[in-house]
């Protein structure tokens, strides 16, 4: 039947019927039925019927089934699009969804990515990012920080971020202003912070620089973005290049150029201040053939030790430099304002210098003995700056190597025959001690009944040539010379030999003699036992013995004074304060002080009548005794007048040429009782 019907067949029910046809009804579209028909009567008409009546009812039929199905078709068709469109639309949007989603996983999974990067990479940069905040009321915070946090600081991100404060207790305690400094600049400016400071990271210093830009907040605040990193290398190296630049690579002493620098510096602190300063040019004698006989490794060691020995011969606040070859000098700065006593400062380490470089060294396991010429510019020399001073003091150094060497000289002639005089009568004075060429003399002090009630021992030199000597021509020397012990204590010992004679003499024995004693000489730490040793050796009565000593004394560590006189009190002794009221004696020291005396100074004695100031303290120190419970004695009383109005206004004591010169003790004996 295909084969027959061929297409036509899909469109179409058949009904073949052998003889009677077939009662099914047919259904087909009738061009289809005409086709088929067609078709079959080219076989045989009788054998096939068709039923065109049949077929045209049913084809009516057929058409209203098939516009009632084609207006379903088309209404489900609608449907089935609606449906299909919002079915797309639903699809759609849920892929939306879906691609945002997508979108948004990838977002963030870029930036966890992102942030993982930037993390390893902060982590892994050398130093430490950071983010630094300060809020409106100064509160430090610190947001951010890479692990390096740990690294330079020795606390966690985490600490550091609860409190920031624990990163400035790492830091040198000398940088934290400087640091805070900085920080608190850039907030004001808005301009990058940039700061370099150290932190002591298990006892070693490492120096860090932070670079930061500031960025001002909504609140006030200010935040830092900013990184800190080790510069310790830099620093090291920026240090070793400023030693070679500056320093003597062989010696370590700073050379030519940073001398030169702070010689500059120090001539104008020394103009401002009106302060002494000098220049000490120091050549090695022969340097030249130690070099050429024992070989320059020899030269070297020598100027090694050299270096040393002038470090050891300065105070720590001098320079010692070396200009090169065996040329080095020793810059002194605040030696005193008076111009001789700068150069008696100078003097002194000059022949400080002197004695050290000429003892003997070691070089390779051999002696040498060598010397130094030392030539002393003043800095108040030189009114042509720095390389005339410079001039002078090599000028002078060169006198010295003509002098004979091993010695020193001043640039000015005059200021070098003053010190001349002085080192002789030095000399003379240490062989005057030798020889026995000191004598005391003994000035009587009356009371106010006008009996003698003590004397004050006078030092005198009995000189071979010059004859009596007084003590203001040598004291000062003894004392700047140091020669003030031996002679303190040559003075002390006579004196107590004196008491002790006139302690056999009823008439004299209850004088008490009074003893000056220098400031230097009181703070030998042997002094106290020195004396307690005179007493006992001499066997006298303690409290004869009466020490004078100055206001001067009290200038400096006045609790070991106090202590030391405490035990000197305990033993009996007594103590006068001399030349009272030209000082600087603070109330508060004297209340605290074991003293039975208050000396009123000559010099308010000699005026007190006409000069109502002078009057005026004369009456103040008296009651100043008064009220301290001390005995008040007035000393340099030439006149009768003068003695009067002291007596007058409650003076206990009374000392000068009026009652008696400064006399041998053996004059003495008749002078004071028939005054
Ligand atoms: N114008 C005048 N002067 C009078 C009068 N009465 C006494 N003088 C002098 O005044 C000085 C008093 O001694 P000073 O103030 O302790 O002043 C003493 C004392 O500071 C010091 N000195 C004397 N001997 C010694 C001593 O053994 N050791 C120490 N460290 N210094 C001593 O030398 C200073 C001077 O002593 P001297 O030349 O003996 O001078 C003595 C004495 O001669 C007077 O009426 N008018």
């Amino acid at each position: 039947m295909h084969a027959l019907l061929g297409e036509a067949l899909a469109e179409l029910d058949v009904a073949v019927a052998d003889g009677a046809p077939a009662a099914t009804a047919l259904h087909a579209p009738l061009a289809a039925l005409i086709a088929v028909r067609e078709r079959l009567q080219i076989l045989n008409d009788t054998v096939f019927q068709l039923s065109m009546t049949q077929a045209s009812v049913q084809r009516s039929k057929l058409v209203r089934l098939r516009d009632t199905v084609s207006a379903m078709i088309v209404l489900l068709g609608a449907l089935g699009v609606a449906l299909a469109l919002s079915l797309l639309r639903q699809r759609r949007s849920i892929a939306a969804l879906q691609l945002r989603d997508r979108a948004l996983q990838a977002a963030e999974e870029q930036q966890r990515e992102l942030r993982e990067r930037l993390e390893r990479v902060a982590d892994n940069v050398p130093g430490m990012i950071f983010q630094y905040r300060r809020g409106a009321d100064g509160h430090p915070s610190l947001p951010y920080a890479s692990h390096g946090v740990h690294e330079i600081f020795g606390v966690s991100a985490e600490a550091a971020a609860q409190d920031s404060s624990v990163l400035l207790d790492a830091i040198h305690v000398d940088d934290r202003e400087r640091v805070i400094g900085a920080f608190d600049e850039s907030a004001r400016s808005l301009l990058p912070c940039l700061v370099e400071f150290r932190v002591v990271r298990d006892g070693i210093e490492l120096w860090m620089a932070s670079h930061a830009t500031p960025q001002r907040q909504a609140d006030g605040g200010t935040l830092w973005h900013g990184y800190t990193y080790d510069v310790t290398r830099r620093r090291l190296a920026e240090e070793e290049i400023k030693h070679l630049a500056f320093y003597d690579a062989l010696t370590g002493l700073p050379n030519r150029r940073l001398l030169i620098d702070r010689l500059r510096h120090a001539m104008l602190m020394a103009a401002r201040n009106h302060q002494g300063g000098a220049l000490l040019f120091i050549d090695l004698d022969n340097f030249k053939t130690l070099n050429d006989t024992r070989g320059h490794a020899c030269g070297d060691l020598l100027l090694q030790q050299v270096a040393r020995r002038l470090l050891d011969a300065v105070r720590a606040g001098d320079t010692v430099a070396r200009l090169g070859g065996d040329e080095f000098v020793v810059m002194l700065e605040n030696i005193g304002s008076a111009r001789e006593t700068a150069a008696q400062h100078a003097e002194q380490v000059g022949e400080k210098v002197l004695a050290a470089l000429t003892q003997p060294y070691l070089l390779n396991g051999k002696d040498y003995h060598g010397t130094p010429s030392i030539g002393v510019a003043l800095f108040d020399d030189c009114e042509g700056g720095l390389e005339e001073l410079l001039k002078r003091a090599d000028l002078a150094m060169y006198q010295a190597k003509g002098a004979g060497r091993n010695t020193l000289r001043f640039f000015d002639p005059a200021m070098q025959s003053l010190l001349a005089a002085q080192s002789a009568l030095e000399a003379e004075m240490r062989q005057g001690l030798r020889a026995g060429d000191f004598v005391l003399h003994y000035q009587p002090q009356l009371d106010n009944g006008g009996r003698l009630a003590g004397v004050e021992a006078l030092v005198r030199w009995q000189h071979p040539q010059r004859g009596l000597i007084a003590p203001g021509e040598f004291i000062g020397l003894a004392e700047s010379s140091g020669l003030i012990q031996p002679l303190g204590q040559w003075v002390l010992e006579a004196a107590c030999e004196q008491i002790a004679r006139w302690q056999r003499d009823p008439e004299l024995r209850r004088l008490s003699v009074a003893v000056n004693v220098s400031a230097r000489q009181f703070r030998h730490p042997d002094f106290v036992s020195r004396v307690i040793g005179a007493i006992e050796r001499t066997a006298i009565p303690a409290d004869r013995l009466k020490l004078e000593l100055t206001e001067s004394l009290l200038l400096d560590n006045v609790e070991e004074i106090i202590a030391r006189m405490n035990v000197l009190k305990a033993r009996g002794v007594c103590f006068a304060l001399d030349d009272f009221g030209t000082g600087y004696s603070s109330l508060a020291y004297l209340k605290r002080l074991p003293l039975d005396q208050l000396k009123i100074d000559r010099s308010f004695v000699r005026d007190v009548l006409t000069d109502p100031n002078d009057a005026a303290i004369a009456r103040t120190i008296i009651a100043l005794g008064q009220t301290l419970g001390l005995h008040v004695l007035a000393e340099g009383v030439e006149t009768r007048d003068q003695h009067e109005f002291l007596v007058a206004h409650g003076c206990d004591a009374f000392q000068g040429y009026l009652f008696g010169h400064p006399q041998h003790p053996d004059v003495l004996n008749t002078v004071a009782p028939a005054h």
